[in-house]
């Protein structure tokens, strides 16, 4: 068997006397696309930045490929290959796209982000920006100031520059927050797109979006995964009706069935 691109172990986190993940266990096999899902305050978010350093783990272990990152500072575990996006917009408004994604780029091949200025004529690095703007359908807005751009290309840029950093493994907060329904079906599009080959772990309330994305879903419920599974078999699983799907699951569209 593989090594486990992720590999959390008996992961626990408490703030004070507050246990909020409590002995998560979860393997993610390399090009995988999972999605965590459960209710609010379940601890996902919590457990998003465990793994990518935001927290230190109250105890239990995190590896990437089979080596610890527990408790690793964030930009190590950057360079160590896995890449996140946030919630709230993390591109630099005043720059254009192009540069925004560059600046990812640049970080990828070891130069440092004051280096931006002079890269006109860094070949390899123009051709990979123009590369990734493409999967996500930005290159025809490159030269726009990243504020000018309308929200949901503003999400879509966001995860470019998460991607243009060079990771295989990619984390995804709420990547359609805040989307229209045709938005959100163009984000997925291009989210399959741009992360084809790599492993894929996103946190997302759109049960639309989870069930057409991901290969297997985790379901968190304070602070404890209640189920790992295939999506159909998500679906249909009692403890996760009960617990958090309820009806809502017959009416999840889909091409998991
Ligand atoms: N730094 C912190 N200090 C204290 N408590 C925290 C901290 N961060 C999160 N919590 C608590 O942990 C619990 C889980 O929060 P978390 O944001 O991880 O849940 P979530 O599943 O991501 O929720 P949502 O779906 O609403 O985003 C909440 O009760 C929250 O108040």
């Amino acid at each position: 068997m593989s090594v486990p691109a992720l590999s959390i172990n008996n992961l626990h986190k408490s703030f004070g006397p507050a246990h909020i993940i409590r002995g998560v266990t979860l393997d993610i096999e390399p090009g995988e696309r999972h999605a965590i899902i459960g209710p609010n305050g379940a601890g996902k978010s919590t457990l998003f930045n465990l793994i990518s350093g935001g927290y230190h783990p109250s105890s239990g272990s995190i590896k990437l490929r089979g080596e610890e990152i527990g408790g690793m500072k964030p930009f190590k575990i950057n360079r160590k290959g896995l890449s996140r996006s946030f919630q709230v917009s993390n591109i630099f408004s005043n720059m254009t796209v192009r540069e925004n994604v560059r600046c990812g780029v640049l970080y990828s091949m070891g130069y440092g982000y004051g280096f931006w200025r002079n890269v006109g004529n860094l070949h390899d690095v123009q051709r990979k920006t123009a590369e990734i703007l493409e999967s996500v359908d930005l290159l025809d807005k490159a030269q726009l100031p990243a504020a000018l751009l309308p929200y949901a290309d503003q999400r879509t840029l966001e995860i470019a520059i998460t991607i243009a950093g060079g990771a295989d493994v990619i984390m995804l907060d709420e990547p359609t927050a805040g989307m229209s329904h045709s938005e959100t079906e163009r984000a997925v599009a291009l989210i399959k797109q741009a992360t084809e080959g790599k492993t894929l772990l996103i946190v997302e309330h759109d049960m639309g979006v989870v069930f057409n994305m991901a290969d297997r879903i985790s379901v968190l419920v304070y602070g404890e995964i209640i189920a790992t599974d295939k999506p159909m078999a998500i679906r249909g699983n009692e403890k996760v009706r009960e617990a958090y799907l309820g009806d809502e699951a017959d009416a999840i569209e889909g091409d998991a069935a």
